[in-house]
């Protein structure tokens, strides 16, 4: 859809300057990227006010402004709208520019602190081994059907969700599965896809450097599902605090999942190892490859998901016992004397203990457990401390490490961390600021049957310092030591 007009179908728009009756090229929210043509949308950022660049982008060929306010000097020929969002404004601009792809798709959004990436990727192959053509939009990737593209963001921003949604239509895809970010739902990443269900996975500490508050950012996750139609369905974990609190005012039809209480959607765990977990979900059993009591959860959302899409159920568990773990998410390397290694993406409190809690669950007794372990620069600080006590009093052996500076002193990091250890567990930790020294050392500490839990990068294959990103894989170095 190319006229401004149509695209500008169910904008709430305030004051209009100029023909709104114009072709254009394209929707472009940055002016460094503006071609001929194109409309600009002036977003106010974290960083920036984008309305600082509506001259710029008029310069580069800008044919018309979508802007919260108005310029003091308007140039003619230029057509200028106001709307009181611009974030919304662009969102639902992008879904009628792709003439609306979230409509002739069944599109699944999950949410929550931890799980999305994997409850994504994991229907995502489980709906591929049932044979449908299927999209993906996640932290670690993006998959039109076979074909993958990088993925920037966990939730890209709206002109992004749409063009490939518009690529998933073209290539016949019957079902996507995105993951929905708190900061998705709050920058309106989201706003006017039309979801066929939603999931909410659990609600933990995380990201308390964007959200005010704890209360702020439940609030923010709610949102996804008060804006879900009738006719989508909203499935729930109900063990978790505010399992119920996410569905309160959804019109959708509300499904509930857990493990211990009662629910739609139950499963039961009868034996864990190492190699996989045997559960039972309504009296059949199903042995699975991934280990976790936390990705049981992640595994019963998605039986009911694949049940409330409407696949065949005993179809849905034969694949189950076949789904693959998600890439760096619990991917383990044994050396050839017997150390086991863990990579894993836990970067919150409670997705670290969890993590290691399943390790001390699986574990025999006699070994050690060294956990290797940082906080990302420029986010949630609060994290630091509780991370830092979680990895020592778990393991026998904690290693702080940096895990993407970005901005920040590492140093800085680690002393914020340093300050969570109690005196008792003090002895147990050490700090190496360099991730492959830190790799290197927890290799040389390690003996036959000791278990090295390298968390926080998982998928990254990245550090990031001071801007820059270099290339390091935490599962390459940790087989580099151990060959
Ligand atoms: C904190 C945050 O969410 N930032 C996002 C936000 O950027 P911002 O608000 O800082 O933008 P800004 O730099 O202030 O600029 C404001 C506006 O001016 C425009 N601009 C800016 C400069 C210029 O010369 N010309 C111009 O037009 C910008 O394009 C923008 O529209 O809007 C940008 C455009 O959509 C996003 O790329 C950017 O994501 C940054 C890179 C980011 O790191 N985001 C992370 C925190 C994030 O979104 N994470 C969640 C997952 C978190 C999780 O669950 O773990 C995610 O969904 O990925
Ligand atoms: N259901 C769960 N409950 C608690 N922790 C989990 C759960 N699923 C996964 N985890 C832990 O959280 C880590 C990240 O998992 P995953 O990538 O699926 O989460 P995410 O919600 O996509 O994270 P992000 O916000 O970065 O996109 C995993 O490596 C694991 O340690
Ligand atoms: N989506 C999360 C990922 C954090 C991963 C961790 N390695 C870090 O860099 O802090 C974020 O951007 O906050
Ligand atoms: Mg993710």
């Amino acid at each position: 859809m190319n006229n401004l007009k149509d695209i500008l179908y169910k904008v709430s728009i305030g004051q209009v300057f100029g023909n709104t009756n114009i072709e254009i090229n394209n929707l472009v929210f940055d002016s460094r990227k503006i071609e001929k043509d194109d409309v600009f949308i002036a977003q106010k950022g974290v960083s920036v006010d984008g309305h600082l660049f509506i001259e710029k982008a008029i310069s580069l060929g800008a044919v018309a402004i979508i802007c919260e306010d108005f310029p003091s000097d308007t140039k003619e020929g230029i057509t200028y709208i106001q709307v009181p969002n611009a974030n919304e404004a662009l969102a639902i601009m992008a879904s009628n520019f792709y003439e609306n792809p979230s409509s002739k798709i069944q599109l699944v959004g999950v949410t929550g602190t931890n799980g999305k990436t994997t409850i994504a990727s994991l229907l995502y192959q489980l709906f591929k081994k049932a044979g449908y053509k299927v999209g993906l939009l996640s932290t670690v990737k993006i998959m039109v059907d076979d074909i993958e593209f990088k993925a920037t963001h966990t939730t890209p921003d709206s002109v992004t969700i749409n063009s490939y949604l518009d690529k998933m239509i073209d290539a016949g895809v019957d079902y996507c599965f995105m993951e929905v970010s708190s900061h998705g739902i709050h920058q309106k990443r989201t706003e006017g896809l039309k979801f066929t269900g939603g999931i909410f996975t659990n609600l933990s500490h995380d990201h308390l450097d964007y959200h005010a508050t704890f209360t702020e950012y439940r609030n923010v996750k709610k949102q996804f599902f008060d804006a879900l139609p009738k006719s989508a369905f909203a499935l729930t974990n109900i063990d978790d605090k505010n399992g119920n609190f996410m569905l309160q005012n959804t019109k959708a039809k509300k499904k509930t999942y857990a493990l211990k209480t009662l629910a739609d959607f139950k499963t039961k765990i009868l034996e864990k190892q190492l190699s996989g977990t045997l559960i039972s979900v309504d009296g059949t059993e199903v042995w699975t490859k991934l280990i976790g009591v936390f990705n049981i959860y992640n595994l019963t959302a998605i039986i009911a998901t694949a049940e409330l899409l409407g696949l065949d159920k005993l179809e849905v568990l034969t694949i189950v016992s076949e789904l693959e773990s998600v890439s760096g998410r619990f991917e383990y390397v044994v050396s050839n004397n017997g150390v086991t290694a863990i990579v894993d993406y836990a970067h919150t409190p409670d997705a670290l203990k969890n993590v290691l809690e399943t390790i001390n669950d699986i574990r025999t007794g006699n070994e050690k457990v060294i956990t290797i372990v940082g906080c990302g620069g420029d986010r949630d600080k609060t994290k630091r401390p509780k991370m830092a006590h979680i990895a020592s009093q778990l393991s026998n052996q904690a290693i702080f490490t940096s895990d993407n500076p970005r901005t920040e002193n590492p140093q800085t990091i680690l002393d914020e961390m340093e300050k969570g250890v109690s005196a008792e567990n003090y002895k147990k930790t050490l700090t190496v600021l360099n991730r492959k020294q830190a790799i290197k050392t927890a290799c040389k500490f390690s003996k036959n049957g000791d278990i090295i839990l390298i968390a926080g990068k998982g998928h990254e294959n990245y550090q990031e310092i001071n801007g820059v990103r270099s290339h390091f894989d935490d599962l390459e170095e940790v087989k580099n030591c151990f060959n």
